[in-house]
């Protein structure tokens, strides 16, 4: 099949700012990964984007803009648009002329039980701004045939236990796990569709917690965690909820857990009990996996906060399996869901599905995706 170089773009739960990655990928197979590069929003925009999710919880009908939610799409599109030409006019531009890509958006509401999940992201004004086709509203065609509309890093995942380095191969079943603001897995067995959902809060609850106690973004190299300590009870009664019962296809809106059981905390201790909060709640996920996984692989923001990976390793070593970093298996975590947006748009590009009855619940194999055009 046709080869194609294609560029992703990512704003996430974290609302921290784009990711971008560059790829070329016949749909199927990874063929090479290119650069990547993230492009953070100031503080201010991301105040902006955090009003925008209040604003969201009243639209009933996904093509509803009401309050100032327009404007904000055309503005975080504009910003896409930037930063793909402050992308192209550095390394990616040498490493590859760009055919395609692929827009994520930014979520502001997700409800899986009613059908609704809403990305702000205007796919025909980032094409005629960039002057590429763009691929963007990849989740709404997997909701239409009752799939969760999320996770859909897992096809792009699968691609990537297919190509490990020669010490990692062969290491199924493999789990890759993505820490952002909220975490998601997607277990890789050595044959059949991958499993996948949404595994509960990852770093969204500390930045908040960060942010609100200490009016600092995130806990950077989890220096504030480190003078804390794991509060058991508070882990308990988040990890109580109702949510780690469910066995997926499952998959959460920003908003469903909160800091509630932390108030009462110190700064300190509420930081590193959340990051112990972040790894129970992915290792919790094994007891709705077929097997019990031999390698995890870890991806996002959330392999950055020492607290979260030592739990990871703690709690995998005492299961006798084994955690590592993207990194430590070749990979770029940082650039690991733009990536994806980048294969999924080649794959939509070709009808290829996007999501598996097993990875969001869909009722079967489904591909999604607008394509538009720049036009003149
Ligand atoms: N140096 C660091 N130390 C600790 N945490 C970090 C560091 N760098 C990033 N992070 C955490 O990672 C988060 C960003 O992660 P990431 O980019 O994977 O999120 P995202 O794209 O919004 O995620 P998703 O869409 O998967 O929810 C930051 O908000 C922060 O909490
Ligand atoms: C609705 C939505 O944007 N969900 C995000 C969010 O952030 C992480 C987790 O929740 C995941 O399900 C998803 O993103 C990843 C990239 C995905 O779709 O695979």
């Amino acid at each position: 099949m046709a080869t194609i170089c294609a560029i992703g773009l990512m704003s996430g739960t974290s609302m921290d700012g784009i990711d971008l990655a560059m790829l070329r990928t016949d749909g199927v197979d990874i063929v090479e990964r290119g650069p990547g590069l993230f492009v953070p929003y100031e503080t201010a925009f991301r105040d902006r984007i955090a009003a925008g999710l209040k604003v969201a919880r009243q639209i009933g009908e996904r093509a509803e803009r009401p309050g100032d939610l327009a404007a904000l799409e055309g503005e975080i599109t504009r910003r896409h648009a930037g930063a793909v030409e402050l992308f192209l006019s550095g390394q990616a531009g040498a490493w590859g002329e760009p055919e395609l890509i692929g827009f994520h958006g930014q979520t502001v509401l997700h409800r899986p039980q009613q059908g609704l999940t809403v990305q702000l992201g205007d796919g025909q004004l980032l094409a005629n701004l960039t002057g590429l086709p763009v691929v963007f509203d990849m989740r709404a065609e997997d909701m239409r045939h009752g799939g969760q509309g999320a996770p859909l890093v897992p096809a792009y995942h699968a691609a990537l236990a297919r190509s490990l380095p020669s010490h990692l191969a062969g290491k199924f079943p493999i789990v890759f796990v993505n820490i952002g603001g909220i975490s998601n897995i997607t277990y890789v067995p050595g044959e059949g569709d991958p499993v996948a959902f949404d595994t509960g809060p990852g770093n969204g609850l500390i930045d908040q917690w960060v942010a609100r106690k200490a009016g600092v973004a995130f806990d950077a190299g989890g220096t504030i965690a480190a003078e804390g300590k794991v509060v058991d009870e508070v882990v308990a009664l988040y990890l109580g909820k109702p949510f780690f019962a469910e066995p997926g296809p499952k998959s959460l809106d920003r908003g469903d857990f909160t800091l509630v059981e932390a108030q009462g905390l110190d700064l300190a201790d509420g930081a590193r009990t959340l990051a112990a909060v972040s790894a129970a709640a992915i290792l919790k996920s094994v007891g709705h996996l077929p097997e019990k996984p031999r390698l995890w692989i870890v991806c996002g923001g959330g392999r950055k906060n020492p607290h979260i990976m030592r739990d990871l390793k703690a709690g995998a070593k005492a299961m006798d399996t084994e955690v590592i970093s993207a990194e430590e298996a070749g990979m770029d975590g940082d650039a690991t869901e733009a990536e994806a947006w980048a294969y999924l748009a080649v794959r939509s590009q070709k009808k290829l599905p996007l999501t598996f009855p097993t990875t969001t619940g869909c009722e079967k194999p489904v591909s999604g995706g607008v394509l538009v055009r720049p036009l003149p």
